[in-house]
């Protein structure tokens, strides 16, 4: 039945991601080399990928749906029902997908099932009955409160105010856009791929289609990098001729931006499978003049100090949900906090490898401040022999909203708004500029 493998695969994916914690990027990967994945066609395999991806951010829109529309809660026993309605919901409310399609599907998948069979009758009566009152729901439905956990809503309206919380959590309803880095020339790229130059300098495409097909892919003059997160490594100025840092470094993206400046790049990051994607990627780039270093930068000492040291450090990742709508399922304040604590010994230690009057950079893709603000705040308040060199506007395309008070650079998902020419949005990304003093 054309479309039944596609919404089997879309909710065994799913399962695995609610109910085993298991990461989006992760499952697909694990799946990409399963007969299951390999038989669909390309176009079915980014199918599963929207219906998935739809269902995590939406997924508490989807939930009120299934509390409005279902009298007695399921059994445990009936997750796969669940599952299925779910994927059921989304396609209907949310995806370009006939109701019919999406409710005989589900009725057919219901019924593949030992156990779930017994609910097909549910199944069928629920999808219907949305199909027929969607419009009436969703105009009652608060998207963007139910679509995010109270803990993060909570910890935003701390942050930054209750009307950018709402903002973040309303931009993080609409799947991110495809940017691009380039090595040189965005309005020719931008013209080839029929995208827009967007004011910090990276090339938007509204995305689909595969990425090694496009123009420019195998000749290596571009990455795929979100605009916000091609920010913190051009804030180390001109590092032609260099030597610098770049520490958790896996996949890349801006190993490729220090390399493409001209500087000779030491790569350091924790996981050796990782790191293989920063070789491919810097041969596909053509860059030679990058150093990769797998090691735990808890243990490792470089022989030498640096001229200039990037710190991505691991995180929380809020800052990237509209990409990984999973990470508002998987992520709680336990691990914020243990990042945090990871993020304070990393700083800590890396921070003495830098030469004097060298710059330091230190950034996370996460909205927590006491992933960003607050851990450069206690690291100066500590006495540690660096201050803070502002961000200026026009070294980020003049987007002075994402400079804070302090001179950090604080980029919210809703910021480069939507024009004409490209969608909107970016990475939520925090970066502090710390020079280190001279004596
Ligand atoms: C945010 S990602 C880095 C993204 C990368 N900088 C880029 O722009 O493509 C964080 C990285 O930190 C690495 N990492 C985590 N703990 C580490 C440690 N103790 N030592 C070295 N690398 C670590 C992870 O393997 C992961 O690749």
């Amino acid at each position: 039945m054309p479309g039944l493998a596609a919404r089997r695969l879309a909710t065994d994916i799913l399962a695995k991601i609610v109910e085993k914690n298991r990461p989006l990027d992760m499952e697909f990967d694990s799946r990409s080399t399963t007969p299951a994945f390999r038989n669909l066609a390309p176009k079915d395999r980014a199918f599963v990928r929207a219906m998935v991806s739809t269902a995590l951010r939406r997924l508490g829109q989807i939930d009120d749906v299934l509390r409005r529309l279902i009298e007695k809660p399921l059994p445990d026993k009936a997750d796969r029902v669940v599952d299925i309605l779910r994927v059921g919901v989304a396609q209907i409310l949310f995806l370009d997908v006939p109701d019919h399609a999406a409710v005989s599907l589900s009725v057919t998948l219901t019924d593949e099932d030992r156990i779930a069979k017994a609910w097909k009758g549910l199944v069928n009566g629920v999808l219907r009955t949305l199909a027929r009152r969607k419009d009436e729901i969703l105009a009652d439905q608060d998207a963007a409160a139910l679509n995010t956990p109270e803990w993060l809503f909570e910890s935003w309206t701390a942050a930054y105010g209750p009307e950018r919380a709402r903002a973040i959590a309303e931009a993080h309803l609409t799947e991110a856009a495809l940017d691009l880095t380039v090595k040189s020339d965005p309005a020719r790229w931008a013209a080839a791929l029929g995208g827009a130059v967007l004011p910090t300098g990276s090339v938007r495409l509204a995305g689909g289609g595969a990425i090694d097909k496009l123009e420019g892919f195998l000749e290596g003059e571009w990455w795929v990098q979100d605009a916000a997160a091609a920010l913190p490594a051009r804030l180390l100025g001109d590092v032609k001729g260099r030597q610098v840092a770049d520490l958790c470094a896996a996949p890349g993206g801006k190993t490729a931006e220090l390399a493409a400046a001209g500087a000779e790049v030491t790569a350091v990051d924790l996981s050796p499978e990782r790191l293989e994607r920063v070789k491919q990627n810097m041969g596909r780039l053509r860059l030679p003049n990058v150093r990769v270093v797998a090691a735990d930068l808890e243990t490792w000492t470089p022989k030498e100090s640096f001229d200039a040291i990037l710190l991505d450090a691991p995180c929380s990742a809020t800052g990237t949900i509209r990409r990984h709508p999973d990470v508002m399922l998987l992520k709680s304040p336990e691990d914020v906090a243990t990042l945090a604590a990871l993020q304070k010994r990393l700083l800590e230690r890396v921070s003495a490898w830098v030469k004097p009057g060298g710059a330091l950079v230190y950034c996370t893709c996460s909205l927590q401040p006491e992933e960003g603000e607050a851990q450069i705040e206690a690291f100066l308040a500590a006495g540690a022999p660096f201050r803070r060199l502002p961000v200026r506007p026009e070294e980020i395309g003049g987007l002075a909203q994402a400079i804070t008070l302090a001179g950090d650079l604080r980029t919210l998902p809703f910021h480069l708004p939507a024009t004409d020419a490209q969608p909107g949005g970016c990475d939520g990304f925090f970066a502090a500029r710390l020079i280190r003093n001279e004596s």
